[in-house]
This record gives structure tokens, sequence and C-alpha cells, in this order.
């Protein structure tokens, strides 16, 4: 996140960021960011389902938030296309700030197979700070069964932690929640408390375009940028969001487009950065400036774009 976007929302010494969750196909995904988020999370719910980064919970804390995304197609490229969206993956991977690196250890019975190899060589490529879990350890047999298989863990890759889990009774969940934590690097608050789950997809991406203009124009235009989405237009390769930003007067249409547009192509370049590590797909953004006198106090409008 660039240092104009920060000082929008950054409080003094806040840790916040993305978190990847990583792993085959049922390892417990999704249980375990239930667990640590602490309760059910209906965002995916409620987002179009062509979106493939969807964040699965958002957590809260002291001093901290925490986003949990998901990387779904982590599996081994049997084509092309595959392969391709592999390597988007990667890329979401590497713009993460943390992974968790999720795997079975009740399907683990003599060692990890191709399947966990795989992913584990995927995440060591992203070079992100990463932590393994090894979940349902509660269907192991006796304790010690873990062991041999977190040794395992540990020769297949560079991780700052491996932890030995159940997602189920919550078992060593708040020790890695505190690691997790402790990865995160200093930065903003994405999310108002309490409204990701049930926000859709436009009213975020909004505000991250919006969080983008405060921080780029500062204080010309402090509170007079409203951002409205057009349209999002899902192409085969990239995903087109023509966004509205609208401003009460002329003259500070004139702020926040810049000397031949250069403000307006910083604020689209840094939004886009941020909507597309949300959305894990490549994002177009097409900004545009309208003077709308009066929105503030113009109640229609303001429904309009959920506020
Ligand atoms: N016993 C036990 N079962 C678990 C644990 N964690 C998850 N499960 C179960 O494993 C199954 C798969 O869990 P999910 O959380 O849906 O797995 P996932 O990785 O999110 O699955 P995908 O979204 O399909 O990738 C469910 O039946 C869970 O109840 C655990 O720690 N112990």
């Amino acid at each position: 996140m660039s240092e104009a976007g920060r000082a929008a929302s950054e409080p003094e010494g806040f840790r916040s960021g993305f978190i990847a969750v990583v792993g085959r196909p049922n390892v417990g995904k999704s249980t375990l960011v239930n667990r640590l988020v602490g309760r059910k999370v209906s965002i995916t719910s409620s987002r179009p389902q062509t979106t493939r980064n969807p964040i699965r919970g958002v957590r809260n804390g002291e001093g901290y938030q925490a986003v949990f995304v998901d990387t779904p197609g982590s599996q081994k490229p049997r084509d092309t296309l595959r392969h391709r969206m592999q390597e988007q993956v990667l890329e979401s991977l590497s713009e993460s700030d943390a992974i968790l690196f999720v795997l079975d250890a009740s399907a683990a019975r003599g060692g990890f197979g191709g399947g966990d190899r795989y992913v584990a060589k995927l995440v060591s490529e992203a070079e992100t700070p990463t932590v393994a879990c090894l979940n349902k350890v509660d269907l192991l047999a006796r304790h010690d069964d873990a062991l041999p298989l977190l040794a395992e863990l540990s020769q297949m890759g560079d991780w700052r932690e491996t932890f030995a889990i159940s997602a189920s009774t919550g078992r060593n969940t708040s020790a890695l929640m505190r690691t997790v934590v402790d990865l995160l690097p200093e930065g903003p608050v994405y999310f108002p408390e309490g409204v990701v789950t049930d926000y859709p997809e436009t009213f975020i991406i909004s505000e991250f375009i919006r969080e983008k203009a405060l921080g780029v124009l500062r204080e010309e235009v402090p509170h007079a940028v409203a951002v409205e989405i057009d349209e999002v237009e899902r192409k085969e390769n990239v995903t087109v969001i023509y966004a509205i930003l609208h401003v009460e007067r002329k003259s500070q249409r004139m702020i926040v487009l810049g000397k031949n547009g250069q403000t307006i192509r910083r604020i689209g370049s840094e939004a886009r950065r941020e909507v597309e590590r949300l959305l894990g797909v490549r994002i177009y953004l097409d900004l545009k400036v309208r003077v709308t006198p009066g929105w503030r106090s113009n109640r229609q409008f303001l429904e309009r774009l959920g506020l």
C-alpha cells in the first residue's frame, strides 16, 4: 500500500493486511477462518461468484485488522488455461502480506502427497511470510502422530512457524492468530468494523477508490468526493470497472483531475492495485470526474451510493 493511501486512515502503530489462506480442497480452510474470525462469515455468499479472490473473513482486534482472503485454484495445472490461472494465484500470493498454508493431518497418513507438495512449492515461490498449519490433529489416534508430519512439513518450505491445530476444536488457534498478527505490517483500517460481511463488492471497491482519492488529494478537497461504481464489466482477461468521482464544484473537478490528468491517474493506479488484490483478477479502472452540485444533501443520490 502506498504512503499516500496510508495517510488517509492509518492510526499510529496499527497493523493490518491481507492473509491468503491456501491449501488443497477440504483441508479445513473455511472452518479455520471462521474459527479465527470468531463467527460465520457470509461475505462469500453475498458476492458474485465470478470473483476469484473472495474475502473469507475479517478479524478486528486490539490495534490490528486481519483480512483473510481465499485463493482457489491452487491445484496442479493440467492445461494451459489452468497454468495461466496458476500464474495469477502466484501473483496474488506474492501480493499478500502473509500466507496461511493449511494441510490435513488426517489425510496424510504416512506422509504428504503430491497435491500438498505442489501447493507448498507454489507458496514458497511467492516469497511471502508463511505459517504452515497442520489441521485436524484431533482426528489423529495419538498426539505424537503429529510429530513426524510436522517434521516432514518443516522440510517442505521455509515457514515462519508451523502449528499443529484443530480448526474444529480450536486447539492452538489462539497462538496461531497471535503469530499471524505479528506478521502483519503497519497499515490502515481497510474496512470499517462490522460492515464487511454484508456489504456488496461494489461498495468495497468504491471505498478503496475514495480512500486513495483522499490520500492523494490530502487537504485540498477533503470530504467533497463521493465515488459511484457505474458498471463492472467482466471480460476474459480483465475486469473493467467504470467509476465516477462526484465533486461539488468545478474548481474541485480541476483539482481531482490535476495537471494533464496526473492526479486522477495516480488515484486510479493506486486504487487499481488494491482492488486487484481484493478480487484476485486483473482490473482496468476507468475513472471519470463529474460535478454534482449539492450531492451531500441529496438523499436519493446518497441512497444510490449506499451511503
Ligand atoms: N475433525 C476435524 N474436522 C475438520 C477440521 N477442520 C475442518 N474440518 C472438516 O473438514 C471438512 C472441510 O472443511 P472446510 O473448512 O470446508 O474445508 P476447505 O478447505 O475450506 O474446503 P474448500 O472450500 O472446498 O477448499 C468439513 O467437514 C469440516 O467440518 C478439524 O480441525 N477437525
